[in-house]
């Protein structure tokens, strides 16, 4: 066995999940360990299993949140090995993992039990982490299910004894009604225990655990045993009203009971089922009664004797067990197998009534950075706020899931026209981006929605929710806290980007990739102090591509972490031929992604790089978004800590644009700040930005941190930043991003006593 668990897994703290990967290839079991770094960055522990007989041993010796088990295993195949763990004793969630995707591998795991199926080839961490995090949240509540109907089963059973006792004391007593029957009892008189009837049979009745009940042939009640008088809830002493023996039926059930009583009396009624109310407490329940006609003098069947069993609470466990199934139990929400019924539901309506139906998906923003930072009992308290706040925003005929996490569904019913659910949409993102009040703290958060409608977009369920949830992803991609609605470019997009992939896979290895640099300049000197790297990928096949393009996509694939590392260093390179040209002063900025930050290996690749290229760490600037920080600020605290304290400079990009909290900012190890391009546009037009430019910069000073006013186009906008004391700017205004020989004709142009944006320079740059 190889235990590979995270070396700065903190021991104390339990990991958010824990890992028994079953895989006999070390280069797999590598890329496995690596994904999972990415996703949980140190929050996770893995031990490794490279056959099936360790894999059981380990999994009958230790609790795992979460199995993946390669498909071809030295000692067996891995489908096996899931029939076992998928018994109830062990019942480890398990993914099945295989080199190729086959649909008939996907029905023989589905069919031993694996919760899911995952190709190994071109395997993300995005679809690993959701994998994992459906896998563990279906187990538990499975696991829920189980327990629910392992106590239904148990009541069950009870009950079968009682019916047995039921039997064998209705026939004693069909002896008691024939002494009944021929009793002197007044008609008038009712709940009278008879006081000539046999001894022994009396007192059978009296003790019986079975509801006993003797109504006339005019549907009077002659006697009730004592378990019948409890059950109706009788007080013996008051004069009753109810000695009609339907009276006691709740409405709806009065039609049925009659016909069955009068069924009984010519002896051919059956059991049926019924609601009844009791007297005193006025409560519903459920019964089971039979009943059978009564012999009287002379022979005429008059009188009926009625058994009734109470299965109030049998009936009460099924209907929570129903329940439970098709909720959410954080949120007390439908969960995702009631949606796919619900969404089936409301299209059937839809298309009877010709009318439109709206799927709506939204996530929360920041919500991961208030679990992490907040706690997880804080994020649940969140979670259900938040569930109120939606339910509170759509119509009773509407329907709020969770399908996990933060994600959230509501389907809009009866809607006149696709366009009616951008309504409810803006209330919807309105209302979630009021505060909310936990345990005393304010906290905001705010949403995203995705919407597609049907029958325009897609006419089953499941293609419903893919579609509504593409809409989501580009609505978070062109602005956050809005609406966007499913569109046929959405999904060409998308199909782009997939095909971009491969091309990506092998941009550095086809020397596809190349870097620009922006100068950036002192506000007050007017020299230049650095340059900002900025990756240019050439496509044999696409051509230009700019990396808002494919940046993204390296990012999801993975692929940001080799050609992050070939960005520093091709810019380490550079500089390093700069500074012995004599340019010793100019400085490096390199953006850093937040999927390069979670690795364990960032640290050792920029001392490397820089030990490689030599040099010095005073000299390079890594610039990471306030996202990128937020994302896990525990770890990006501890790596950026570790490169400041080797004299590395760190600059938070797109200031303002993210969710930094002020605290955060003042312990963090940032010296500079970069304000976001889109304020410093448009703070000539928009009070707003300039005020945001303004306040940024009073409390970069404040906190003791430069500021770079970024996407400085007019010398409008240099003045504000001069007058603002702002340091430093960067901007179309000085130069576009240039290859590396025009950057040093233009930092000669503008170095002998000519500071980089006097207008002629200006001038001659951007025209
Ligand atoms: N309209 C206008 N635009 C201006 C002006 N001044 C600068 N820009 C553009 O603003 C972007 C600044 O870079 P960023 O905020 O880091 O934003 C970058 C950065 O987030 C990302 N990126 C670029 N290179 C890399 C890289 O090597 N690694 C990573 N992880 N991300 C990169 O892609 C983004 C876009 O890069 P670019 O397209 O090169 O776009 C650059 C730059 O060309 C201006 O005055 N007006």
């Amino acid at each position: 066995m190889t235990s590979m668990p995270t070396t700065n897994l903190s021991k104390a703290k339990r990991p958010d999940v824990k890992v028994l990967l079953v895989e006999d290839n070390k280069g797999d079991a590598r890329l496995i360990s690596l994904l999972l770094e990415e996703i949980y960055g140190s929050g996770f522990e893995l031990t490794l299993a490279n056959t099936c007989s360790l894999a059981l041993h380990l999994a009958n010796n230790e609790k795992f949140d979460v199995a993946l088990i390669d498909y071809n295993l030295p000692d067996g195949l891995g489908i096996e090995l899931i029939r076992f763990f998928s018994k109830e004793d062990l019942a480890v969630p398990a993914i099945l993992l295989t080199g190729h995707s086959e649909r008939a591998i996907d029905l023989d795991a589905m069919n031993a039990g694996a919760a899911d199926f995952l190709s190994k080839n071109n395997l993300q961490a995005t679809q690993l982490e959701r994998a994992i995090r459906y896998s563990v949240q279906r187990h538990s509540i499975e696991q829920e299910l189980r327990r629910s109907k392992e106590e239904l089963m148990r009541r069950n059973l009870q009950l079968d004894t009682a019916k047995a006792q039921l039997e064998a004391q209705t026939n004693n007593m069909m002896q008691l009604t024939e002494h009944l029957a021929q009793s002197e009892l007044s008609e008038k008189t009712v709940y009278i225990i008879p006081q000539d009837t046999d001894q022994r049979l009396q007192e059978l009745t009296e003790h019986c655990q079975i509801c006993v009940w003797h109504v006339t042939n005019e549907g009077k009640t002659r006697y009730l045993n004592p378990a019948m008088i409890a059950l109706l809830e009788i007080d013996l002493s008051a004069s009753h009203s109810a000695s009609d023996f339907l009276s006691f039926f709740t409405v709806d059930s009065r039609p049925e009971a009659e016909c069955e009583f009068s069924k009984w009396q010519r002896g051919i009624g059956s059991t049926f089922e019924s609601a009844i109310v009791s007297a005193r407490s006025g409560k519903t329940k459920r019964l089971v009664l039979s009943g059978s006609p009564l012999a009287a003098e002379g022979g005429t069947s008059l009188d009926l004797l009625v058994t009734a069993v109470d299965i109030t609470e049998r009936r009460r466990i099924e209907a929570s067990t129903r329940e439970q199934a098709r909720q959410d139990p954080l949120t007390g929400l439908l969960n995702r197998n009631a949606l796919q019924e619900q969404l089936s539901q409301a299209q059937a309506n839809a298309n009877r009534a010709g009318h439109s139906v709206a799927l709506l998906c939204l996530d929360l923003d920041h919500f991961k950075i208030v679990n992490d930072t907040q706690g997880h009992p804080f994020g649940d308290e969140l979670l259900k706020l938040v569930a109120k706040r939606l339910k509170a925003s759509v119509r009773e005929t509407d329907c709020v899931a969770r399908l996990g996490g933060d994600e959230f569904v509501v389907i809009l019913n009866h809607l006149d026209s696709n366009d009616s659910a951008a309504i409810p949409a803006q209330v919807i993102i309105d209302k979630l981006s009021e505060p909310f009040c936990i345990n005393g703290e304010t906290v905001f958060t705010g949403t995203s929605i995705g919407i597609a409608t049907f029958p325009d977009d897609s006419d089953t369920p499941e293609d419903l929710l893919k579609k509504a949830d593409m809409a989501l992803y580009r609505s978070k991609e062109v602005s956050r806290g809005g609406y966007e609605f499913f569109d046929h470019s959405i999904l060409e997009n998308l199909l782009r980007t997939r095909e971009l992939e491969p091309a990506l896979r092998q941009a550095i290895t086809r020397n596809e990739l190349h870097l620009m640099y922006q100068p950036q300049v002192c506000i007050s000197g007017g020299e230049v102090v650095g340059v900002e790297a900025l990756i240019r990928w050439e496509s044999r096949e696409k051509g230009a591509l700019s990396p808002n393009e494919f940046i993204p996509l390296a990012e999801s694939t993975g692929l940001i972490v080799p050609i992050g590392e070939w960005v520093l260093r091709e810019a380490c390179t550079q500089l390093r031929e700069w500074h012995d040209e004599g340019w010793t002063e100019l400085k490096m900025a390199v953006n850093v992604s937040v999927v390069q930050l979670k690795r364990e290996s960032f640290i050792e690749t920029v001392t490397t790089i820089l030990n490689e290229t030599g040099v010095s760490p005073r000299s390079l600037v890594l610039e990471v978004t306030e996202s990128g920080i937020m994302d896990n600020v525990e770890r990006a605290t501890q790596i950026l800590g570790a490169l400041s304290s080797m004299g590395i400079g760190i600059a938070l990009d797109d200031f303002g644009t993210g969710f930094a909290s002020l605290t955060l900012l003042k312990e963090f190890p940032v010296e500079q700040i970069k304000i976001d391009r889109s304020f410093v546009s448009n703070m000539e037009t928009d009070v707003e930005s300039a005020t945001i430019v303004s306040a940024t910069i009073m409390l970069g000073h404040k906190l003791g941190l430069r500021v770079i006013g970024e996407g400085v186009e007019t010398t409008r906008q240099l003045e504000f930043l001069r007058n603002e004391d702002c340091e430093e700017a960067q901007g179309y205004l000085f130069s576009k991003p240039m290859c590396s020989d025009d950057l040093v004709e233009w930092m000669q142009g503008c170095d002998t006593n000519k500071p980089a944006y006097f207008p002629e320079v200006v001038a001659s740059q951007i025209s």
